[in-house]
């Protein structure tokens, strides 16, 4: 006997392409996206059997069980269990498999197909899986599920009619006899989805199982974060270890032309704006570019061959537990090349609170305006020496400082989300690219861009910053026995800032560099740098490296406690105005404001306080 079909829902994990096929199966023109979650909500539409009869089809949104975790899960539990109000129960359902992802999808499966009602599976993407040297056995799932399989194209409507001639004969008459038992766990059902998985491959090419192998490592739950975490030690040893040689050659060609400028100018006031401001100053920022060009060829090297993905997906747990979700992984990460254009990636989070949150707190990403300012310090007051095999201690100092940005951008994300910011936070997988060799050329023309926004603001901004600054300190001209810099502009400001940073450690000449810094942080380096040249009236030590300088005037607790001022304060006006422009107001721009200022100040004393009385 032949029961009418009447209504028919579309099943299966997130992304596997089911609302592709509701509009290839209905005409209808519902929204598809290569992330999951795109469908939140039963959408319904019909389609033509192959009786010619209308039947009503439903899309709902993925799962990855019937034990609902989220309002949109809970939707499809409802209606597939006819629990949902005004919903008929669907007679038929249509399970949607994603070729790729076998293993995975066949996990939610078996539950669909333990529920007992006709099923027939659609398993989709096999275009993808081709492509990729994946050819699967359409036969043998079918017997290892015990429901037909067809393969199907959704999106080149590859496979439509086949599916529902499958699916009418499925709801035709008899009752299933489900091949799969409804009494497994899910680590169960995770076993038996990758045996039935496994079955299904009739050929794998080499690379694609080695692709799976690497993920199988990369990604898991405990060696996954260890990689992580040990790929970017590494990485911030190498800044230190290889750019050593390239920023010593660079430190040398500055001082050389510095010296022959003083060799060949007569004294005049020309001469002292070349050695103490361009010289002195910009060159003292110049010569990090090979840090610069090192961290970026890292960054570069993970982007382009789909490693940073992974690391998206591993932290994605850590940022839910903040509140934050995945999307706001690759604003963060951007923000490490600097804050600005990582708050206008926030653009991508929907949820607005989410994105507030994510730019609240991309300011203490290090930039790379941060490197040379930490380079500069790192380099003049923590020695070179190694602290176990091959781990030098600039390389772990350096590390520790980019770990604390992380650590209380998290930190202020849990009370955000907490306080100010409350609300929910909206969970999100990632999709995971394909492993690809990086192509030499692309990352040559990355490096390229890097290098090149560095020079250009050592040219612009950080030269007029320093110009005007060496101005400022110049004039007046000091009397004789007069210090230079007390007498000047700039220093009679610094004196009266002083006053309030002295409390964490700061002296003169560390107030006077935090103003200018207020345009780029790189500023920092200059300023202290044409500070310390007109400081000196020996033409000597005007051309004497800024580090031999800065160990011989500061203390330890000091060196730290600026360094733990850098990593918090929001030194940079241009954030501010971009987070200004992108929350549409002052308020919150004015918040970020305070709550750095703060925290760089507290943490600051904190710092210089516990290295005093740890006696350093
Ligand atoms: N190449 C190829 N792409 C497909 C196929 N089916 C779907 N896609 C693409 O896969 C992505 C996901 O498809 P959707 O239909 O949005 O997936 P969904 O299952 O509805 O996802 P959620 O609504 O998030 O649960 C989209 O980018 C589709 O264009 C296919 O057979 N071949
Ligand atoms: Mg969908």
């Amino acid at each position: 006997m032949t029961r009418p079909i009447q209504t028919v829902a579309l099943v299966g994990n997130p992304n596997a392409g089911k609302s592709a096929l509701f509009n290839a199966l209905t005409g209808a023109r519902q929204k598809i996206a290569n992330y999951p979650g795109v469908t939140v909500e039963r959408k319904s539409g019909r389609m033509t059997l192959p009786s010619g009869e209308l039947a009503e089809l439903i899309d709902l949104p993925g799962s990855y069980s019937l034990d609902a975790a989220s309002p949109d899960e809970e939707v499809t539990r409802r209606v597939i269990l006819g629990e949902q109000q005004g919903q008929r129960r669907p007679d038929a359902l249509i399970l949607v498999l994603d070729a790729n992802n076998l293993e995975q999808h066949l996990v939610f499966a078996q539950e669909i197909i333990a529920l007992g009602l006709p099923v027939v599976a659609a398993l989709n993407m096999v275009d993808l899986a081709k492509r990729d040297g994946l050819i699967l056995d359409a036969k043998a799932l079918e017997n290892a599920l015990g429901i037909p399989v067809v393969e199907t194209v959704a999106v080149r409507r590859k496979g439509l009619t086949e599916l529902s001639t499958a699916l009418a004969k499925a709801a035709d008459g008899h009752e299933i006899e489900p091949a799969i038992s409804d009494d497994l766990d899910m680590a169960e059902r995770r076993i038996s989805a990758r045996a039935m998985a496994k079955a299904a491959i009739l050929s794998e090419t080499r690379q694609r199982r080695l692709h799976r192998g690497l993920d199988k490592v990369l990604l898991n739950p405990w060696a996954g974060p260890v990689i992580l975490v040990a790929l970017l030690f590494v990485i911030f040893q190498a800044v230190f270890a290889w750019a050593t040689p390239f920023a010593d050659a660079l430190d040398g060609a500055v001082m050389a032309i510095s010296d022959w400028v003083v060799a060949t100018f007569p004294s005049n006031i020309l001469r002292d704006a070349i050695t103490e401001g361009l010289l002195a100053g910009v060159g003292s920022v110049v010569v990090f570019l090979p840090q610069i060009v090192i961290l970026f060829f890292f960054i570069l090297l993970m982007e382009a061959s789909g490693y940073m993905a992974r690391a998206a997906f591993l932290m994605d747990r850590m940022m839910a537990f903040v509140g934050l979700s995945g999307r706001s992984f690759i604003p963060l990460l951007s923000s490490f090349a600097c804050a600005i254009p990582g708050i206008m990636a926030t653009r991508s989070i929907a949820d607005p609170k989410d994105r507030l949150t994510t730019i609240l707190i991309a300011p203490m990403m290090t930039c790379s305006a941060r490197l040379p300012v930490y380079a500069v310090i790192i380099a003049a007051f923590i020695p070179a020496r190694s602290v176990g095999p091959g781990i030098g201690l600039q390389g772990l100092v350096l590390f520790a400082l980019y770990i604390a940005g992380i650590v209380g951008a998290m930190l202020v994300a849990l009370i955000l989300r907490r306080s100010a910011v409350k609300g929910d936070s909206s969970g999100f997988i990632m999709e995971l690219p394909r492993y690809q060799m990086p192509r030499l050329r692309d990352l040559a023309i990355g490096l390229w861009q890097r290098a090149w926004i560095f020079l250009r603001r050592a040219g612009t901004i950080i030269f007029s910053v320093t110009v005007v600054l060496w101005l400022l300190l110049s004039f007046p001209q000091a009397g004789p026995g007069e210090d230079q810099v007390d007498a000047s502009i700039a220093g009679h400001i610094a004196n009266g800032l002083a006053v309030v940073v002295e409390p964490i450690g700061f002296n003169r000449d560390m107030a006077l560099a935090l103003i200018p810094a207020m345009a780029a942080r790189e500023v920092a380096v200059s300023s202290l740098a044409t500070t310390y040249a007109v400081a000196s009236d020996d033409e000597e030590k005007t051309a004497q490296a800024l580090e031999d300088r800065l160990a011989g005037d500061w203390t330890l607790p000091m060196a730290l406690s600026f360094l733990a001022w850098f990593v918090f304060a929001p030194q940079c006006l241009s954030t501010i105005a971009v987070a200004k422009r992108e929350t549409n107001g002052w308020k919150w721009p004015a918040f970020m404001l305070a709550y750095l200022f703060a925290l760089a100040y507290l943490s600051a004393g904190a710092t210089y306080w516990i290295a005093l009385s740890a006696g350093l």
